[in-house]
């Protein structure tokens, strides 16, 4: 995705207040050789478990039919749904589907046209305190490129009442302490994803959100990414990663939402959305069962003589039809997609920019 114009100063960072949380990362060798890695975790617990608050709803952003109007277009178009905590969910969609735009209103960057993004009940300009509820990264490079990453994230502290240890802390979690004096024009694209996620935790935040975090990431960074996020989820924090990386997402979230052309296309668990996929039925009467099965709008495909996969139907669809047809089954079981394979049939009428196939 791309990030379109600013926050405050032109910088897509939006942080949290809080300085009070020791760093419990180990240092590894980076394989760059000069990004150290830290281990998991922020380091505390959000806001709302020093307050002794039980989360709730409110704690987590809701979207109530929120619409984005460019001329004649709706970027974003009624979307309603609530983000869980203590989860990572994965926001995906094809190229100009309104992730942007969406996360951009929850930040109160873009104004919505219709309807409202909440965090914890409000609008983001309405929060007592904007700063300790929500970091995100929207756009690695948003950085100033003669700036160094420290004195960036100095300044991003100073602005918010954070201390100077919270951003060595934040340096040292994402492996970034050796390099923080240099110029940010002068890193990698993975070493800039490094400062903009060390951005989003530098105030220890109850909601982050990541706009492709692992874009231009090593194996190594991916994986750490991919263990950052399960921890902050795992400390019920809400993180929401919008990514068109599908095996990444498969491994990181717990809960999916999917959107086409500014419109809401899924809203369910990853289990969910994986095994809506295909089921396998083995049956001597598989030439009977396809024909069945196909006269009820189900898709079928004849793997072999008594072997047939069907798709577009719950298995107990399928496995009641057979009965009621008194047809003998040998096996009736669901086969799992990749998220890849699943995007793709969610999203096959909303792709706007696909290439001639
Ligand atoms: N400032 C703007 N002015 C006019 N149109 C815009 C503006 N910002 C976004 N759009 C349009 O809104 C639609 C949604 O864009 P958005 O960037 O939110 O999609 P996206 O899902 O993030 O796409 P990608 O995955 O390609 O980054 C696109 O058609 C885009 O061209």
């Amino acid at each position: 995705m791309k990030a379109r114009g600013g926050g405050r100063d032109g910088r897509m960072n939006v942080v949290v207040l809080s300085d009070t949380h020791a760093p419990q990362g180990r240092l590894r060798p980076g394989s760059s050789g000069m990004v150290r890695e830290t281990a998991i975790g922020v380091g505390g617990s959000p806001p709302w478990r020093a307050e002794g608050r039980v989360p709730s709803v409110d704690d987590v952003i809701s979207l109530d039919r929120l619409g984005k109007r460019y001329g004649d277009r709706m970027a974003v178009d009624g979307l309603t749904l609530r983000l869980r905590t203590g989860a990572v969910t994965g926001f995906l969609g094809p190229n100009g589907a309104g992730k942007s735009t969406t996360m951009r209103m929850i930040l109160g960057l873009d104004r919505p046209t219709e309807g409202r993004a909440l965090i914890g009940g409000r609008p983001y300009h309405e929060l007592a305190n904007p700063l300790r509820t929500v970091g995100a990264t929207l756009d690695a490079r948003a950085v100033h490129p003669g700036r160094s990453v420290r004195a960036h994230l100095l300044a991003l502290a100073r602005a918010s009442g954070i201390g100077r240890a919270r951003v060595a802390e934040v340096l040292e979690m994402v492996g970034l302490d050796a390099v923080a004096g240099k110029r940010a024009g002068t890193l990698s694209l993975g070493m800039s994803q490094r400062a903009g996620i060390a951005g989003a935790l530098l105030g220890d935040p109850e909601v982050l959100m990541f706009d492709e975090p692992v874009n231009g990431l090593d194996p190594d960074g991916v994986r750490w990414v991919r263990r950052l996020m399960r921890s902050l989820a795992a400390e019920g924090r809400t993180v929401f990663v919008a990514s068109h990386l599908m095996s990444e997402m498969q491994l990181t979230a717990d809960h999916l939402v999917v959107i086409g052309k500014g419109r809401l296309i899924v809203d369910a668990p990853l289990k969910e959305v994986l095994a809506a996929g295909a089921v396998l039925v083995r049956s001597p009467h598989a030439g009977d069962l396809a024909l069945l099965l196909a006269a009820e709008g189900v898709a079928v495909e004849r793997r072999a003589e008594n072997e047939l996969v069907a798709t577009g139907a719950p298995i107990e669809r399928i496995g009641d039809l057979a009965h009621e047809a008194g047809i003998r089954l040998h096996e009736l079981s669901a086969r799992e997609a990749s998220l890849e394979q699943a995007y793709q049939e969610l999203t096959a009428n909303s792709v706007e920019y696909g290439s001639a196939r």
